[in-house]
Order: structure tokens, then sequence, then C-alpha cells
């Protein structure tokens, strides 16, 4: 599933995020990419383990927490550390998909990647978010505290800034419900169910729907 969110960062939070990034130490971005995305990986990411990287993804991982629609959606069970890039003219990130299994130490499955957009889509040109979906490439490129999240199976790349700089939190989820179909079918079946509640409140309908969803929910998470 696609979905975009809109001000899962506050406006005080992008401005703090804005200010630590702006004396952050920027490295080349192959490093974290897999043998062949590096050859079209072409972008800064604050150096891991420096001074500033704790508190923004801290940030991050807050923002995501206590935001309904992505628990709903991602059902997270690990979310891997947030990377902060920043794309000056003339970077982009080709055609890629994200490596399945991240982290040495202890690895986690990617099921879902999302960018989180940091700055105003108004002060820079190009660099879209390009997904290949099944019905054609889909772009994104939203305004600053927004994200999107899509399936970390997809095929997709970051087309080159030509003007401006474009900077994003990405980071990946493994979600404790595996299949992107199985999550689907549990974020429709519990926006019906919540509308449902909202309309007519705790009907037999709605008590027999959130009896469907924790079955199925727990016929398929691995927790
Ligand atoms: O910056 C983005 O929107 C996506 C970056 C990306 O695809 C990646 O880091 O794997
Ligand atoms: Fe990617």
């Amino acid at each position: 599933m696609l979905l975009c969110i809109d001000q899962v960062l506050t406006p005080q939070e992008l401005k703090l995020i804005t200010e630590k990034l702006s004396n952050a130490e920027f490295v080349d971005g192959k490093t974290t990419a897999g043998w062949y995305a590096q050859q079209v990986k072409n972008n800064l990411q604050v150096k891991a383990e420096s001074e500033p990287i704790q508190e923004l993804n801290a940030i991050v991982f807050q923002a995501l927490l206590r935001n309904p629609l992505f628990q709903m959606a991602v059902r997270p069970k690990v979310m891997r550390p947030v990377l902060f890039s920043k794309y000056e003219p003339g970077m982009s990130y080709g055609l890629h998909v994200d490596n399945a299994i991240m982290g040495d130490r202890s690895p986690n499955r990617s099921d879902v990647s999302l960018t989180l957009f940091l700055n105003s889509a108004s002060s820079y040109e190009g660099g879209e978010l390009v997904i290949d979906t099944s019905i054609g490439e889909k772009a994104f490129k939203l305004e600053a505290g927004a994200m999107v999240i899509y399936p970390s199976s997809s095929l997709h790349q970051v087309k080159p800034v030509t003007k401006g700089v474009r900077f994003a939190a990405i980071t990946w989820i493994q979600s404790i419900v595996r299949s992107a179909e199985q999550r689907e079918l549990l974020f429709d079946l519990d926006t019906v169910r919540q509308l449902l509640f909202k309309k007519h409140g705790k009907t037999p309908e709605f008590d027999i729907l959130s009896k469907t969803h924790a079955n199925l929910l727990r016929m398929w998470a691995e927790v």
C-alpha cells in the first residue's frame, strides 16, 4: 500500500530538525547502500553516530509512533535508525530496490520504506521520489513534514535535484504483519470499523467487524 500522510512533524519539530541539519556533518550516501545501489546513489547523509543523530532520530520516531494512521497502515515491529539525506543540485538516487535485510548486528527485514520530507517543496526543483507501481510510475514531492510510505519491494528512484536543496528523513520498518496484502486488508477493515463506530456507535455490526479484525491480526501477526 502506498500512503501519504500530512503533518507528521509539527512546525516546531521541523524547525529544530532544520536547525540541527544546517550544522550537521554530511558524508557520501554510498556508505549505506547495497553494492549495486551504490552505483546509482549520489547524495549526502548525516554521518552515522554524529552528535545530532540521536536527537533527530528520537524526534522522528516519536512523531511516527504517535501517528494513528502510520500505526494502522504499518504496524511497526522494528524501525531502522533514520537516515537524514541531502541532495544538492546534480544529485539523485537512480532506480533501485531497498535491501531486503538490513543491519549486521541485529538484522531486520524491510517491509515498508518511508520518506519524510523536511523542507518546502517549492524551495528546490526536481528531487521527486518516483515509485514503480502496478499502474505505472508515481511521483511524490510532498510538503515539509509530510511523508510517503510504500512497500520496500518496489523499484524506486529520486530524480535529480536541479535547483535548491532537498532534505529528507528515510527509514525502513519491519512490520508485525509481513504481507503487504494482509496489512492492507487489516487497514481497510480497521478504517471501516472506525467509520462505523463514528456513525452509529457500538452496534452488533461493529462488534463482529472488531472480532474479525482482531482475529485476522491474531492469525497474521508475528510478534
Ligand atoms: O529520498 C528518498 O525519497 C528515498 C531514498 C531512497 O530510496 C533510499 O534511501 O533507499
Ligand atoms: Fe530506496
